[in-house]
């Protein structure tokens, strides 16, 4: 079983994370979870953070010479703006007299509508915003990118499996229909400046985000995340919370500011009759002899991989840091305000793709070892390949 969890705040000294349960013997390096960190702070619509920020990161553990070593594997993000932060974010107490005066210590006491601002300050007992935001942030997604990286290079090594994403639209601009793209096609996915794979997707969705960073707004998009390579048979049918499905679902939920998953054709599925929803079984060349017709299933039936490509959608909502105000309530107060603001992304949809595809390879590695177990990658390798030699001869 693999396990990851993250601490750290978005303005604290640095993000720490863990990652348990990878096989030994994965060839991973600092300057491969670098590269993926860079992907993550591109895309148009970012916020200013992400043109200073060098998300310097570390490994503390789990990892020598380049290969893990079957112990957890421990990271280290640094904030570049640590130095400006010191004092607000002290984990130690800081004399009130050093704090008074300071901009960056004012009390955030007027929540943003649909960010974790008010909820946070009922639950926790908070008076402002500050210790809410700090968590929340999506800044803790540098972290989960940096664990996704270890299990993609994982994926990569065991089954040659490559998972990338593609932005579908933003607001109202779509992407036109086209062929999916494939493993080799990531590079020019990234140099699109909003990471779509067409180019009639590209300059729609530009001129979107020009008009809503002119209009003083947000807007939020749908990407879709697949993975090539998978052999049929991770996940299972036999019980809720084994179903690779439902384990892709609430993990890419539990990135902020996702608000919904549809795995395959989704939705439309629930618009078609039988005949049109399902994927037609032939023989033919794969992994055991047989192939399908079409993916609308996004390579997952009962919970299982199928051997076709998985395929994965994600709606994100628009940023809550609306520039343009928004009517909320002063906490101090009790009056009518408009509520806070402060840098933000205007549209973060092309650099969540970067983040989604970390969690999808997070929860794939998962089922990969939950399936052909192991402790050194050798020997995951070897029984990933009895089990496929198996699945040839038997069909
Ligand atoms: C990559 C990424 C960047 C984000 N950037 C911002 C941002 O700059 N400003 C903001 O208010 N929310 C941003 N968010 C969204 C908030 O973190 C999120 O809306 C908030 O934590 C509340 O959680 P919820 O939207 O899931 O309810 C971003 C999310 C992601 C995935
Ligand atoms: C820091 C990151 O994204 C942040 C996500 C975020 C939010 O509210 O989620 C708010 C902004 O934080 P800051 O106020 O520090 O600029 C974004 O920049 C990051 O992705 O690394």
């Amino acid at each position: 079983m693999l396990r990851w969890i993250t601490a750290g705040e978005s303005h604290g000294p640095a993000l720490a994370a863990v990652l348990e349960g990878m096989p030994a013997g994965v060839e991973v390096t600092t300057s491969d979870l670098t590269a993926q960190l860079a992907r993550r702070r591109l895309g148009f619509g970012r916020s200013p953070r992400m043109g200073f920020e060098t998300d310097h990161v570390q490994f503390l553990g789990g990892v020598r010479h380049g290969r893990t070593q079957g112990g957890p594997i421990a990271v280290q993000i640094e904030n570049a703006e640590w130095p400006k932060w010191e004092k607000v974010m002290a984990a130690d107490p800081v004399d009130e007299a050093e704090l008074a005066g300071l901009a960056r210590n004012e009390p955030l006491t007027r929540p943003r509508p649909g960010h974790a601002d008010l909820p946070g300050m009922q639950k926790y007992g908070f008076d402002e915003a500050r210790p809410v935001l700090e968590r929340a942030s999506a800044r803790e997604t540098a972290s989960r990118t940096a664990l996704g990286t270890v299990a993609r290079n994982f994926l990569r090594q065991l089954l040659g499996a490559e998972v990338l994403s593609h932005v579908v639209s933003i607001g109202a601009a779509d992407a036109p229909d086209g062929p999916l793209p494939q493993p080799g096609d990531l590079a020019a996915i990234d140099e699109s400046p909003v990471r779509s794979f067409s180019a009639a997707g590209t300059e729609a969705m530009v001129a979107e985000v020009d008009a809503v960073r002119k209009a003083g707004d947000t807007v939020g998009g749908v990407i879709e995340v697949l993975v090539y390579g998978l052999p049929p048979g991770l996940g299972s049918h036999v019980h809720w919370d084994r179903r690779l499905d439902a384990r892709l679902a609430g993990a890419l939920m539990g990135v902020q500011a996702m608000k919904g998953v549809e795995v395959g054709d989704g939705f439309t599925t629930a618009r078609r009759w039988g005949s049109q929803a399902h994927d037609e079984i032939d023989r033919g060349p794969g992994p055991s002899g047989v192939t399908r017709r079409s993916n609308r299933a996004g390579g997952l039936e009962g919970g299982i991989t199928n051997g076709e490509p998985l395929r994965v959608r994600i709606a994100m909502k628009p940023i809550s840091t609306v520039p343009k105000a928004l009517s909320t309530v002063d906490v101090q107060t009790g009056e009518p305000a408009v509520a806070i603001h402060q840098r933000s992304d205007v549209c973060a949809v092309p650099r969540a793709g970067v983040v989604l595809e970390s969690v999808v390879a997070l929860v794939v590695a998962d089922a990969a070892v939950e399936k052909f177990g192991g402790d050194s990658l050798a020997e995951t390798r070897r029984n990933a390949q009895a089990y496929l030699s198996a699945l040839e001869e038997r069909w």
